[in-house]
C-alpha cells in the first residue's frame, strides 16, 4: 500500500471516531485523541445498554466490552455515564465505547444499533414483589421503547427491567402503536432463572453446572418461574424432596439475593453474567450461527397466553422458532396452571398500561 494512502485511511478512521456522538462527554480527551494514529474498530455488531450506570448496567457493560462480536458499545443512562464510559473504554478489547447522558442524547445512543439491552429501572428491596416496581418501571420502559421504535426500529431488544411479565407486553404495545412491532425481535430476559436452575441442580447432582441445562419456562416472577426438572439435560431423576427443594429455590432465587443484600438492591452480578450470556446468543443468532437455543419470555402460541417463556431458536431475525413445552409430569402440569393464572394478570396489566 502507498504510504500516503495509508495516512489518508488513518485520518479517515480518526475522523470517523471523532464524530459528535463519540465526543459528547469527552471534550477533555479530544486533544489526546488527536495524537492517536488510529482507533481501530473491530467488525461486529452495535450494542446499546440503557441503564448502563446501574448495578446490572456496569458489569454488563464490562462483559459486553469483552465480547468479540461487539464493534460498538453505547452506554446510556440518566446519571453517571461519563465515568462508566471513561473507565470501560480503557479496556484493550476491540469494541469502541461511547457514553450518552440523559434523554436529549437517547437518539444518538440508539441510532444504528443492532441490539438494545434494557436494565433501566428500580430494583426490589426486601418485602417487595417485582410487581411493586411496576409503577415506576412501566413508564421508564415505555419511554425507552418509544426511543427504540423511533431511532432503531429494527434492533433486537433484550428487556431486563422488572416486572418482566408486564414490561415485555408494555414494550410490545409501544412498538405496535409506533407500527414497528416485530414479535421475533422483542425478548424478555429470563436467563438468570436458567443460570440459577443449572447451578442448583448441579449442586444436587454433584456435577459441574457447565454440563447441566435446565429449561425454565413461564415467566419471571414467583410461581410463573417454572423449571422443567423432568427435562434436564443430561437426563437425570430427582426424589420428591429434591424436586420440592429445587423448584422452591429456583422460584425464589431473586428474593434470596434481595434479602441477602438487605435493602441495597437485587441481583446485579449474576444478572449481568446472565444478560451477557443471553446477549451473546442473540448476537451469534444475528451472525448466522446455527442451533442457538435459549429460554426467553416472548410473544408465543405455546399456551393460550399472548406471552410465555419457552425455549427459542435465535437467528438473524431474532426468535425465529419457539419450541413447544414438551411432555410435562403431573407436578409440572399443576405448576403450569398456577403460572398461567398469575401470568395472565401481569400481561394484561402491561397491555392496559399503554392502551388506557
Ligand atoms: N430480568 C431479570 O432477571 C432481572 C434480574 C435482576 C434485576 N432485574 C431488574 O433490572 C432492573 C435494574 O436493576 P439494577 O439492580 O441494575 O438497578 P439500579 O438501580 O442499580 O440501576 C438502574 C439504572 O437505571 C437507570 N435509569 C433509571 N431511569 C432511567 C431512564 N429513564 N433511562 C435510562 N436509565 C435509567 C438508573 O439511573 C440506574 O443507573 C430492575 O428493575 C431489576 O428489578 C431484572
Ligand atoms: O428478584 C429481583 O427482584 C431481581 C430479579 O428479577 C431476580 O430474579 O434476581
Amino acid at each position: 500500500m502507498e504510504p500516503n494512502t495509508e495516512a489518508l485511511r488513518r485520518m479517515a478512521r480518526i475522523a470517523a471516531h471523532l464524530q459528535p456522538s463519540s465526543t459528547q462527554m469527552e471534550g477533555s480527551s479530544l486533544l489526546r485523541r488527536e495524537n492517536c494514529r488510529a482507533k481501530g474498530g473491530a467488525p461486529g455488531f452495535k450494542v446499546a445498554i440503557l441503564g448502563a450506570a446501574g448495578g446490572i448496567g456496569q458489569p454488563l457493560a464490562l462483559l459486553m466490552k469483552m465480547n468479540p462480536l461487539v464493534s460498538v458499545l453505547h452506554l446510556y443512562d440518566v446519571v453517571n455515564t461519563p465515568g462508566v464510559t471513561a473507565d470501560i473504554s480503557h479496556m484493550d478489547t476491540g469494541a469502541v465505547v461511547r457514553g450518552f447522558l440523559g434523554q436529549p442524547q437517547l437518539e444518538s445512543a440508539l441510532t444504528g444499533m443492532d441490539l438494545v439491552i434494557i436494565p433501566a429501572g428500580i430494583p426490589r428491596k426486601p418485602g417487595m414483589t417485582r410487581d411493586d416496581l411496576f409503577k415506576i418501571n412501566a413508564g421508564i420502559v415505555q419511554t425507552l421503547c418509544e426511543g427504540v421504535a423511533k431511532f432503531c426500529p429494527h434492533a433486537i431488544v433484550n428487556l431486563i427491567s422488572n416486572p418482566v411479565n408486564s414490561t415485555v407486553p408494555i414494550a410490545a404495545e409501544v412498538f405496535k402503536r409506533a407500527g414497528t412491532y416485530d414479535p421475533k425481535r422483542l425478548l424478555g430476559v429470563t436467563t438468570l432463572d436458567v443460570v440459577r436452575a443449572n447451578t442448583f441442580v448441579a449442586e444436587v447432582l454433584g456435577v459441574n453446572p457447565k454440563d447441566v441445562n435446565v429449561p425454565v419456562v413461564g415467566g419471571h416472577s414467583g410461581v410463573t418461574i417454572l423449571p422443567l426438572l423432568s427435562q434436564v439435560n443430561p437426563p437425570c431423576s430427582f426424589t420428591p424432596d429434591e424436586i420440592s427443594y429445587l423448584t422452591d429455590r429456583i422460584q425464589n432465587g431473586g428474593t434470596e439475593v434481595v434479602e441477602a443484600k438487605a435493602g441495597t438492591g437485587s441481583a446485579t452480578l449474576s444478572m449481568a453474567f446472565a444478560a451477557a450470556k443471553f446477549a451473546d446468543t442473540c448476537l451469534r443468532g444475528l451472525h448466522g450461527d446455527a442451533g442457538i437455543i435459549e429460554c426467553s419470555f416472548v410473544a408465543s402460541q405455546v399456551t393460550e397466553l399472548p406471552f410465555f417463556a419457552a425455549k427459542v431458536r435465535l437467528g438473524r431475525g431474532g426468535a425465529e422458532e419457539i419450541f413447544p413445552l414438551g411432555p410435562l409430569n403431573e407436578f409440572e402440569r399443576v405448576g403450569l396452571e398456577k403460572a398461567k393464572k398469575e401470568l395472565a394478570g401481569s400481561i394484561e396489566k402491561g397491555i392496559s398500561f399503554i392502551r388506557k
